[in-house]
């Protein structure tokens, strides 16, 4: 294992909108050496790297960025996972399967054999059900597979109560848990802003619109969708966030996708991020209709695995 972090490597498979943001991203604030980018579309591929490496050349960043093949993914410290198709207009993350499972399976074959100490992180769509199935293709253990999950829907909700209560977003503890898809709930029993239940930190006369903050948050990615085809720069930040937890063995607390051995799924729950990718589960204090939510977001997501 490497000893020191800029010695570290990432694998970015799939250099479209997501990938090559998600490479910015860890360019403007280096946690790795080298970032390999890796897609079969080897010309846009290739005027990815240009355009990235110019963001390279400015100051005293000692990242690398270059073309590379699957093979060498397998050997990286991280593989980052975008590979695959997006949503249209109309569409949802669900309705990618078919389409995104495959190119998951080909690419891990190829892939092969992985480094023993590689993480996989899943950010291709629907997410959790990539990642069910990336630890099954993998065989890595299942601490190394994870998703992005709803780390970026938790973001957004950060975003709208820190608007509300008129706070800096890193001062709120707020989870959006389960699926990164339509079945998602927010964990608002567990909400807290410096770590005092939301209700009591809110400032005199302001109306909390629960449900409609629920919504509102879990729509944001198709309105952005319907008018500019893609969402880019939000995952973008939180996988290279994730990346550093994982390389500086930050033990930072996120809202991951990851193997629930009771439930028989992938789906965000808290937990601890480090080097050895999953560290530990944060059981989070449900109430009883959050657990019903879980509970829906279980089945939905069996739902989509057994399509
Ligand atoms: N988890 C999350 O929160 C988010 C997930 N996404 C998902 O990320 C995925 C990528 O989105 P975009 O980058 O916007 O799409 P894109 O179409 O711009 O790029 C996808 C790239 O994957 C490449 N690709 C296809 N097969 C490949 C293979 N076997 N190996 C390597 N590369 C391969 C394509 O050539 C293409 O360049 C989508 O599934 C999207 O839904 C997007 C935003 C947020
Ligand atoms: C596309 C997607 O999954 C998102 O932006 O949340």
């Amino acid at each position: 294992m490497p000893d020191s972090k800029l010695s570290s490597s990432i694998a970015i498979v799939g250099a479209g909108d997501v990938g090559a943001t998600i490479a910015f991203s860890l360019i403007m604030n280096p946690v790795a050496g080298d970032i390999l980018m890796v897609d079969p579309k080897e010309e846009v591929r290739d005027a990815q790297i240009q355009d990235l490496s110019d963001a390279t050349f400015h100051g005293d960043t000692s990242t690398q960025i270059r073309a590379g093949t699957h093979k060498e993914a397998g050997q990286c410290d991280i593989i980052v996972f975008t590979a695959g198709a997006k949503q249209k207009k109309g569409e949802s993350r669900a309705d990618l399967i078919g389409r995104n499972k495959s190119i998951l399976e080909s690419a891990i074959s190829d892939m092969q054999p992985f480094a023993k100490h590689t993480i996989l992180l899943l950010v291709a769509n629907p997410v959790d059900v990539i990642t069910y199935f990336a630890q099954k293709y993998s065989n890595l253990p299942k601490s190394q597979v994870i998703g992005s999950g709803t780390f970026l829907d938790s973001a957004r909700l950060r975003g709208v109560l820190a608007a509300k209560a008129e706070v800096s977003a890193s001062s709120i503890d707020a989870y959006v848990l389960g699926e990164h898809g339509e079945s998602q709930f927010v964990a608002w029993s567990a909400a807290s802003i410096g770590g005092v239940p939301l209700e009591q930190t809110l400032l005199p006369n302001t109306k909390l619109d629960k449900a409609a903050i629920a919504e509102d948050t879990k729509n944001k990615a198709t309105s952005i969708i319907e008018n500019k085809g893609a969402t880019n720069y939000g995952i973008g930040a939180v996988t290279a966030s994730i990346c550093k937890s994982i390389l500086s063995d930050q033990r930072n607390i996120r809202p991951v996708s990851h193997y629930q051995e009771d439930l028989g799924v992938c789906l965000s729950i808290p937990a601890v991020i480090g080097r050895q990718g999953l560290v530990r589960t944060i059981e989070v204090g449900l109430n009883e209709e959050e657990k019903t939510k879980l509970k829906k977001s279980v089945e939905a997501l069996k739902e989509i695995i057994n399509a």
